[in-house]
C-alpha cells in the first residue's frame, strides 16, 4: 500500500491537471470555440494585458476577422459578434450584467446602469424611461426652451466671437460642453445646470477631474485585488483619483440639492435667467419614493443622476466631435448639409430674426436624410462606446453563434467596434461614407440597421438615445 502523503499529492496533482488543463482545453463546451490566443483555455492573462494596455477592442476585432463570429478570450470568457444567435439572444433578457459594471456605482450606491439583476433594474427604468422617449422630448416645452437658450444665448455668441477675433475653438471641449449643458439643464433645470459652453474655466474645472476619477482597469477587471493592494501600491489608485471622485460627487450633490429646491418652488423666468422644471430629477425622485433599496434616498437620487450626466455628456460629446472632424475632412458633405439645412423653416439666423428666437422643429430635423446619414455613419465608425458590453450566461444552457450549449456563469460580450465593421454588411467598412445610408436599397438599409449597435439593444439599451440625437442635431445645424 502507498503511504498517504504521496497518494494525496498524486490526487491533488491529477485534480489540478484535470481542472486547469484537460477540462478547459478538451472537455468544457467552450473548448469547441476557436481560441483568440493559444493561452485562452488556460488563463485570462493575455486578454487582461490587452485590456491594461488599451488594445482590447482592436485585438478582439482581429480575432473575429481571423476566426469568425465567436471566439474564446479566456478559460471562462467568450466574445460573440453576430446578430442571430448573437446580440439578439444575449441582450434580449435572461443574460444579466457581468460584475464589471459595479465600477459604475457612484457614492458606493448602485445606479440603473450598474445594477446587475433584471428586477431592480426594471423597477428603476420603468419610472424614468418616459421622459427620455422621442414623443416626450419632441413635445416637451422644457426641451424647446433649453435648445433655444443653449443655441442662441450660448453657442452662437461663442462661435461668433471666435470668428470675429479669429480665435481657434477647442472642438472636443466645446462638444462635451454643449452636451453637458443640454443634459444637466434637462435633468436639474436650466437655472441649475452647467454653462460650460460659455464658461471655459468651469468646463475645465469639471472635465479634468472627471477624466481622472476612475482607474478603469483595476476597478473593472480585478476589483478584489485592487481593494487588497491599493493601500500598499498607490499607483493602483493614486490619491488624485480619490480626490477627483470626491470632486465630481460633490458637484453632482450640489446640482441635486438645487434641483430639489426647484422642484418645490414656483418657477418663473428672471432677467437673463430662463428656468425649467428639473425633469429627470423629478422622475428619479418619484422612483425612490417607495424605496425598496437599502440606501438613503438622497444618495439613490444622486447616484442615478450622476450616471446620466456622465453617460450623457461624454458619449454625445465624443460623437459630436467626431462628426465635426469627419465633416472637416469632407467639404463636399458640408456643402450638401448646408443646402439641406437651408430647406428648413425657420432657418437659423444670428442675431436671431424673431423674438423669442425660433428653432426648426425636431420632427423637421429628423426628416433630413443627409443629416441622418452623417449621424448614423459617425455612430457606426466612431461609436462612443465601441468596446465589449459583458453579460453572464444564464442557468439554462444556451447556444451562441453555433456553439454547443454553454454552461451558466460564462462571461460573454459583443462590441459595436466589430459589429459595425462587417464587410458583407458595410462594404469598405473603415471608410466614413454617409452615402451608404442614402444609396442603399430598403433591404440593405434594414440589414445595416440590424447590425447597427451604437446604443445597444433590449432592456438595457441606452435610455438617452433620443436625447442624444435631439441634443446633438440642433448644434450641428449651427
Ligand atoms: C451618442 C450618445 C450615446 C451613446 C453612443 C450611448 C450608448 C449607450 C450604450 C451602448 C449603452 C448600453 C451599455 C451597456 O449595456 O454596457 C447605454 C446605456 C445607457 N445610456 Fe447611453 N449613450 C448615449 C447617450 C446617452 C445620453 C444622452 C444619456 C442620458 C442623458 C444616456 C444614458 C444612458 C443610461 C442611463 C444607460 C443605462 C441604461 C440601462 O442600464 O437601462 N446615454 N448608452
Amino acid at each position: 500500500m502507498l503511504p498517504l502523503t504521496p497518494v494525496v499529492t498524486l490526487c491533488i496533482i491529477s485534480y489540478v491537471i484535470y481542472k486547469f488543463i484537460l477540462y478547459p482545453a478538451f472537455i468544457s463546451p467552450l473548448s469547441k470555440i476557436p481560441n483568440a490566443h493559444p493561452s485562452s483555455p488556460f488563463s485570462s492573462l493575455w486578454i487582461l494585458i490587452k485590456r491594461f494596455t488599451h488594445q482590447e477592442n482592436r485585438t478582439i476585432h482581429a480575432a473575429h476577422v481571423k476566426h469568425g463570429d465567436i471566439v474564446r478570450l479566456g478559460p471562462n470568457e467568450i466574445s460573440v459578434n453576430c446578430v442571430d444567435d448573437g446580440i439578439r439572444t444575449i441582450y434580449s433578457g435572461g443574460f444579466e450584467k457581468w460584475p464589471w459594471y459595479d465600477q459604475f456605482d457612484n457614492f458606493g450606491v448602485p445606479c440603473m446602469f450598474s445594477t446587475a439583476e433584471s428586477k431592480p433594474h426594471s423597477y428603476r427604468r420603468r419610472v424614468i424611461a418616459n421622459v427620455y422617449s422621442k414623443s416626450y422630448l419632441q413635445s416637451s416645452p422644457e426641451m424647446h426652451k433649453i435648445s433655444q437658450t443653449i443655441i442662441f444665448s450660448r453657442l452662437l455668441p461663442v462661435l461668433e466671437s471666435a470668428v470675429t477675433n479669429q480665435e481657434p475653438v477647442e472642438v472636443l471641449g466645446l462638444s462635451h460642453a454643449i452636451a453637458m449643458d443640454f443634459v444637466t439643464a434637462f435633468m436639474f433645470g436650466l437655472q441649475n445646470g452647467s454653462n460650460f459652453t460659455q464658461d471655459v474655466s468651469a468646463r475645465r474645472q469639471f472635465l479634468i477631474p472627471y477624466q481622472r476619477r476612475r482607474s478603469y482597469f483595476w476597478s473593472g477587471e480585478l476589483p478584489s485585488l485592487k481593494s487588497i493592494v491599493k493601500n500598499f501600491i498607490p499607483v493602483i489608485e493614486p490619491k488624485y483619483v480619490q480626490e477627483a471622485t470626491s470632486y465630481i460627487e460633490n458637484w453632482t450633490l450640489t446640482l441635486t440639492k438645487a434641483a430639489e429646491k426647484s422642484s418645490t418652488t414656483k418657477l418663473s423666468d428672471e432677467e437673463n435667467v430662463a428656468t425649467t422644471a428639473p425633469i429627470v430629477y423629478n422622475q428619479v425622485h418619484q422612483s425612490t419614493l417607495k424605496n425598496p433599496f437599502p440606501y438613503p434616498q438622497e444618495l439613490q437620487i444622486a447616484t442615478e443622476l450622476q450616471d446620466h450626466l456622465a453617460a450623457g455628456h461624454e458619449t454625445s460629446g465624443i460623437t459630436l466631435c467626431y462628426l465635426f472632424h469627419e465633416l472637416s475632412l469632407h467639404p463636399e458633405l458640408q456643402t450638401q448639409l448646408r443646402k439641406e439645412f437651408l430647406t428648413l423653416s425657420p432657418t437659423l439666423d444670428f442675431p436671431p430674426s424673431t423674438s423669442p428666437p425660433e428653432l426648426p422643429s425636431p420632427q423637421s430635423l429628423d426628416a433630413l436624410p443627409i443629416l441622418q446619414a452623417c449621424l448614423m455613419e459617425t455612430l457606426r465608425i466612431h461609436a462612443a462606446i465601441p468596446g465589449p458590453e459583458p453579460r453572464i450566461t444564464p442557468s439554462k444552457p444556451t447556444s451562441l453563434a453555433g456553439s454547443p450549449p454553454l454552461p451558466p456563469g460564462v462571461r460573454v460580450s459583443s462590441q459595436p467596434y466589430t459589429l459595425h465593421r462587417r464587410a458583407d454588411v458595410f462594404p469598405d467598412p473603415q471608410a466614413w461614407k454617409p452615402e451608404r445610408w442614402l444609396e442603399a436599397s430598403e433591404e440593405q438599409r434594414a440589414e445595416m440597421g440590424r447590425w447597427f449597435w451604437a446604443f445597444g439593444s433590449g432592456g438595457r439599451m441606452c435610455i438617452g438615445s433620443n436625447f442624444a440625437m435631439q441634443g446633438t442635431i440642433p448644434s450641428l445645424d449651427v
